[in-house]
C-alpha cells in the first residue's frame, strides 16, 4: 500500500483528498497534517469522514513528513510547499503541490502575481507542471509535481489541441470563466458571505488574476508560440464547478468538423476528458463530483471565431482529482485507480 500524507488536510481540498483517498485500493491515509488543530480527529472539523479510521491531525514536520509517506500532497496557501516541499523531496520524499509555487518557471513572474517570495529556481526547474493528460512522460519520473491551478486545467485542456493546431492566432484568446465559491477555499471573509454573493455575479481580479501567466506560459511550451491570453475570472453563487468560455479568432479556413475531430483524436484514450458531441453545451452539472473535463468547441461562421466551453468541478479536475490522477502515473497504477467515473446528478 502507498503510505500518504496530507498537509491542510483541514481545507477544501486537503479535505477532498481524504474523500477520494479512502476508497483508493493501493493505498493508505497514513498521516493528516495540520498547522492550527495538531491532535484533533479530523472528523471533528469535517464529520462527513465519521468513522473512515483516518488518523489524527499531527503537526507538520519535514522529516516525518519524508519518512512516514511515499508521497506526500500540500493542500496549502501559496507559500508553504516553496519553504517544505525542497526540504521533504531532500530527504528523500515526493511531493504533489496543489499550490501555485512550482507551476511557473520563472520566479520573477511568480513574485509579480502573486505578490510573495518564489520557491528557489533549482526547485521550480525540478517541478513538472502536473496537466496529467499532455504531460505524462514528465509526471512519471517526477519527484515533485506541480499540480495545476483549477482555471487552468479547464482551460488549458480546451485550448491546447488549436493552440498547437496553428488555427487560431495566438494572440486573440479570451477567456470567461466562472467558479463555484469552494474554489476560494474555506476560509471566512466578506468575499464568500452568503447574503452578499448569493442572487449576484461578479467578476474579480480583472487584468489580474494569478492564473493568467500560468495559461499563457503552457499554452505557449506546448505549441511553440508565444501567446496572449484575456482571462477575466467570476464568482458565481454556487458551491462547486467552473465553467470556462474561450473565444479565438480563427486564422486558418478551418470548419468544425475538423476542428470536432482534432478534440477527439487527441483526447482518444484519455479517461477523464469527453469532448461532448457538436451542437452540445456542457454544465457544470454534469461534471460534478468527478474528474471529468467535458469540452465543447463551436464554430462561428459569421464572426470567424471559436468557441470552447469546458466544465470540470474545481475541488476533484481542478484540484484533488487531479492530484490523484498525478499519483497514479507516478507510481504506474491505473490512472483511473480511486477516482470516481460518474458524476454526482442531480
Ligand atoms: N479550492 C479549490 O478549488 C482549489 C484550490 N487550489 C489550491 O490548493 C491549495 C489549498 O486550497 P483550499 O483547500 O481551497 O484552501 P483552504 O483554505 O480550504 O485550506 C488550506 C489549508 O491550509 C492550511 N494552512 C494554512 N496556513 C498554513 C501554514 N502556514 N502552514 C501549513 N498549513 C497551512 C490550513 O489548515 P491548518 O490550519 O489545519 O494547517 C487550511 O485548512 C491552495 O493553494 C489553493 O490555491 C487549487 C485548485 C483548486
Ligand atoms: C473562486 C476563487 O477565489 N478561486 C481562487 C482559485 C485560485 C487558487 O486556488 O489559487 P492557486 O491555484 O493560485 O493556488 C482564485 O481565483 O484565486
Amino acid at each position: 500500500m502507498i503510505r500518504v500524507g496530507i498537509v491542510g488536510a483541514t481545507g477544501y481540498g486537503g479535505a477532498e483528498l481524504v474523500r477520494l483517498l479512502a476508497g483508493h485500493p493501493q493505498v493508505r491515509i497514513a498521516n493528516l497534517y495540520s498547522s492550527s488543530s495538531e491532535g484533533e480527529p479530523l472528523d471533528k472539523i469535517f464529520p462527513h469522514v465519521y468513522n473512515l479510521g483516518l488518523p489524527a491531525l499531527s503537526s507538520i514536520d519535514a522529516h516525518h513528513l519524508s519518512k512516514e509517506n511515499d508521497v506526500v500532497f500540500f493542500a496549502t496557501p501559496a507559500g508553504v510547499s516553496a519553504q517544505l516541499s525542497p526540504q521533504v523531496v531532500e530527504m528523500g520524499g515526493r511531493v504533489i503541490d496543489l499550490s501555485g509555487d512550482f507551476r511557473l518557471e520563472s520566479p520573477a513572474v511568480y513574485q509579480n502575481w502573486y505578490k510573495r517570495e518564489p520557491a528557489a529556481e533549482d526547485w521550480i526547474k525540478q517541478a513538472a507542471y502536473g496537466l496529467t493528460e499532455w504531460n505524462k512522460e514528465l509526471v512519471e519520473g517526477a519527484k515533485l509535481i506541480a499540480n495545476p491551478g483549477c482555471y487552468p486545467t479547464a482551460t488549458l485542456l480546451g485550448l491546447l489541441p488549436l493552440a498547437k493546431s496553428g488555427w487560431v492566432d495566438p494572440q486573440s484568446w479570451i477567456v470567461d470563466a466562472k467558479s463555484g465559491v469552494s474554489g476560494a477555499g474555506r476560509g471566512v471573509s466578506l468575499g464568500v458571505h452568503f447574503s452578499e454573493l448569493n442572487e449576484s455575479i461578479h467578476a474579480y481580479k480583472v487584468g489580474q488574476h494569478q492564473h493568467t501567466p500560468e495559461i499563457e506560459q503552457e499554452l505557449k511550451r506546448q505549441s511553440g508560440v508565444e501567446t496572449i491570453v484575456q482571462f477575466t475570472p467570476h464568482l458565481i453563487p454556487m458551491t462547486r464547478g467552473i465553467l470556462a468560455t474561450a473565444y479565438g479568432k480563427l486564422s486558418a479556413q478551418v470548419s468544425a468538423e475538423q476542428i470536432q475531430e482534432l478534440l477527439l483524436s487527441t483526447y482518444a484514450g484519455q479517461p477523464f476528458v469527453r469532448v461532448r458531441p457538436a451542437g452540445s453545451h456542457p454544465r457544470t452539472k454534469e461534471v460534478y463530483g468527478s474528474n471529468y473535463c467535458d469540452i465543447a468547441v463551436h464554430v462561428d461562421e459569421r464572426t470567424g471565431r471559436v468557441i470552447v466551453l469546458s466544465v470540470i468541478d474545481n475541488v476533484v479536475k481542478g484540484a484533488a482529482g487531479q492530484a490523484i490522477h498525478n499519483m497514479n502515473v507516478m507510481f504506474d497504477l491505473p490512472e483511473t485507480a480511486g477516482l470516481p467515473l460518474v458524476p454526482v446528478f442531480p
